[in-house]
């Protein structure tokens, strides 16, 4: 059987369909990936073209190396051709070329750590506040400009002057030198130099033009203004463009991808010819009806409609579980219960909405000893700042911890150096005492740079304080405590840029595993809490084998497929995420994400919420996804009764916060701070001797007396404690009504 009989006749059209520019626009899992690759088999076996002159473009290693797999299989291994990510495509071009704009061709590529290092210097020589102007908010705005192709003046011209932009530029501009200068560019300027080249050089753009007889794109939905450009540049001469792509997932638009590339793929390229794909492969019937009944609700899209010649098969299963815990529980039951000896541990996937969701499933896996890999993303205690807040709790309950010191003693960064930390472990080692230990001393700190001693005297001061009264604190006013006093949360949200946010969120879900384990004891101890925590972050299933369930985000998994997908967190405020309310067309993004995550799915799909959910330390009753809603319940099998309204009840939350809104971690970190901050506020002579009081773990007291910085409580458990002011969780009594 010749390789082109595995094609229906449009995608065998389009994979024939060679000259001339060629959109193929059709919906998840109708083989627009496959087409391409039979497209570049039938190039070289057919046309006889040379591999030379072919170019293939998408977006991830991952998917890459997946088409160049397809393409070997098809005509065999070795052939050297480019099926590259539009970086790595970038960068060979301008090895060659980089001259033209002022770099050696050797030039080096920073990535993201070298990025900062570059902007921490330049923003110090300007004398910055990088407190107010952090460097990681400068290079989300430049990479934001790279994209746009804006350099420094055009920044100025498209923004407008006012002081804020006027330093932006002049960063900027440092910046560009001081990158060239190092003959450096970063991941941006490897696209837009590019572009560059071809700009100004006429003779190059014409070199890869004539080359690159055959070009071809895929994920084209998500394709950004540079990148348009360059795959515009270098295919206007012949016009043999190919690109794949379905406007249904679009699903980077907040990056800058601009779905009117497609659609007007037709302006762009004259007399180009458009096949649709209405077949789909993957899915069974059932499933493709549900995604398709989610996806038809977004307005402003071209209808277009799968079919399968697959049976309907199952249902989908809809469980609506308790909590959140439950909720897991439940996804690994499931698959222990599928995962029969011809099924692999792969074959199912868990796609989650935010990151800090793979938390319980990672802890509920773990529990039945199945094997996972969290792809394109860190296990959640593996990540950077649950480590260092970890860390924090662990030099509270014990300050001789001197690794734990050590992987914060800069974060936040306090001006501490590497030499410095040198120079002060020796001295600890000549004392033979803790590096804390050493650290109390204001003869060692005073003899620091004023603010390697400003702040190191504020974190000292700051764990003493915990660490003398953790006996009289719940682990999550530590902490809060911790968060707050450290400058931690601080220096995060100034940085104001993407990664900071999803940084924020993974903290503010830590307070999640705190308040689950106060849940179930009052008492709860930090020695007790870190012990478990140890036993949590060590003790798991974590497996790089292939053969491990696959947790992963959704938009990662755009392009992959998988027998058996879970889909959990169906709720408002979680997905549709409560970011999709902050931008215009920010809930019809949501969709398409939805669609994207049921269509990942060839046998059986299951949605899961959890009626009640702790996220972010906030516990609530939820209410099921705009989503699930709008799906067609004949489609459903399980808990498919939707709930009309939000549930009334009181949400019990953390701290009594009684918000009703969806969880966002944003409020909550509010509210975390406003809660230290009144507690800092409140001084000893706030309460009066013989006032009744309550402390959420020792229950109701009367105030004996008060002195400075001392509260003194008789507790009704008969026990008299001494706490501090300002840290102590201590508040008034107030019966309730009907009670004493
Ligand atoms: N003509 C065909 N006959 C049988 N199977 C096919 C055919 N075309 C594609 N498939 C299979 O269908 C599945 C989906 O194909 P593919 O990944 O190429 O779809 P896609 O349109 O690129 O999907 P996505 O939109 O998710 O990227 C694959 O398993 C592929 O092998
Ligand atoms: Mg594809």
């Amino acid at each position: 059987m010749n390789y082109l009989d595995h094609l229906n006749p449009q995608q065998r059209e389009a994979a024939l369909h060679t000259e001339g520019p060629l959109l193929i626009l059709a919906g998840a899992g109708s083989g627009k990936t496959s087409t391409m690759t039979h497209r570049i088999a039938y190039l070289i076996k057919e046309k006889g073209v040379s591999p030379y002159r072919i170019l293939a473009v998408t977006f991830t290693n991952k998917a890459a190396g997946e088409m160049r797999e397809r393409v070997e299989a098809l005509i065999g291994s070795g052939i050297n051709m480019w099926i590259l990510t539009f970086h790595s495509a970038c960068l060979r071009i301008l090895r060659k070329h980089a001259g033209l704009l002022g770099y050696d061709t050797d030039f080096a590529v920073y990535d993201p750590a070298d990025q900062k290092a570059a902007m921490k210097s330049i923003v110090k020589e300007l004398n910055l506040d990088d407190k107010r102007y952090t460097p990681a908010y400068f290079l989300s705005v430049i990479s934001d400009c790279k994209e746009k192709a804006l350099g420094p003046d055009d920044y100025l011209r498209a923004y407008g002057e006012d002081p804020k932009t006027k330093i932006v530029h002049q960063v900027y501009r440092d910046y560009e030198k001081l990158l060239k200068k190092n003959n450096a560019m970063d991941f941006d300027d490897l696209l837009l130099n590019t572009v560059r080249v071809f700009q100004k050089d006429e003779a190059a753009l014409l070199e890869y033009q004539q080359r690159f007889e055959y070009i071809m794109v895929d994920e084209y939905q998500d394709t950004n203004f540079i990148q348009y450009t360059f795959v515009k540049m270098l295919a206007e001469k012949n016009g043999n463009i190919c690109v794949v792509g379905d406007d249904d997932q679009c699903i980077y638009q907040w990056r800058g991808a601009d779905i009117r590339n497609i659609l007007e793929f037709e302006k762009d390229f004259k007399d180009a010819k458009i096949i649709k794909l209405e077949q789909n492969y993957r899915s069974t019937g059932n499933i493709l009806a549900a995604a398709h009944s989610v996806i038809e609700k977004n307005y402003g899209r071209k209808d277009k409609k799968l079919w399968t010649e697959k049976e309907p098969g199952s249902k989908i299963t809809y469980y609506r579980a308790d909590d959140e815990r439950d909720e897991a529980r439940y996804v690994a039951q499931e698959i222990d219960r599928l995962k029969t000896k011809d099924r692999r541990y792969s074959d199912f996937a868990i796609l989650y909405r935010t990151n800090a969701q793979s938390r319980t499933f990672e802890e509920a896996l773990s529990r039945r000893d199945i094997p996972y890999r969290v792809l394109g993303g860190l296990r959640y205690y593996d990540r950077k700042e649950v480590k260092d807040i970890v860390s924090y709790m662990r030099l509270v309950q014990n300050p001789s911890d001197d690794l734990a010191l050590l992987r914060i003693i800069n974060e936040p960064k306090r001006g501490v150096g590497a030499k410095t930390v040198d120079k002060l472990q020796a001295l600890a080692g000549v004392r033979g005492e803790s590096l804390f230990q050493t650290l109390t001393d204001e003869e060692v700190v005073g003899s620091l740079s004023a603010k390697a001693a400003a702040g190191l005297r504020q974190m000292v001061e700051t764990i003493q304080e915990y660490s003398r009264e953790q006996e009289n604190l719940r682990v999550s006013d530590i902490y809060d405590g911790l968060l707050v006093q450290t400058g931690y949360l601080k220096a995060l949200e100034d940085q104001n840029t993407l990664e900071a946010e999803g940084r924020i969120e993974n903290l503010m879900e830590f307070k999640s595993v705190i308040y689950n384990y106060e849940k179930d004891d009052g008492q709860l101890s930090l020695s007790d809490f870190m012990e478990r925590i140890a036993l949590l972050s060590e003790v798991d299933n974590h497996d790089e084998n292939e053969n491990a369930v696959v947790l992963m985000t959704m938009h990662s998994a755009k392009g992959l497929e998988f027998p058996f997908v879970f889909l959990p967190g169906m709720e408002d405020g979680l997905f549709p995420g409560w970011r999709a309310f902050d931008r215009e067309d920010g809930l019809e993004e949501e969709r398409r994400l939805c669609y994207v995550g049921m269509t990942r799915a060839k046998e059986r799909l299951w949605l899961t919420s959890a009626s009640m959910r702790t996220l972010y330390g906030k516990t609530d009753f939820t209410r099921e996804s705009q989503f699930l809603r709008e799906m067609d319940k004949k489609l459903l099998d399980g808990d498919a009764v939707f709930e009309k309204k939000k549930d009334s009840r009181t949400p019990i939350s953390l701290d009594g916060y009684r918000g009703a809104k969806p969880a966002n971690p944003f409020e909550q970190l509010k509210y975390v701070k406003r809660q230290v901050k009144e507690r800092r506020e409140t001084g000893a002579e706030a309460f009066q001797p013989g006032e009744e009081v309550v402390h959420p773990k020792f229950g109701r007291g009367v105030v004996e007396k008060t002195d400075g910085k001392i509260i003194q409580v008789s507790f009704r458990d008969g026990s008299l404690k001494k706490l501090a002011a300002g840290i102590a969780p201590l508040s008034r009594y107030i019966p309730e009504e009907g009670k004493e």
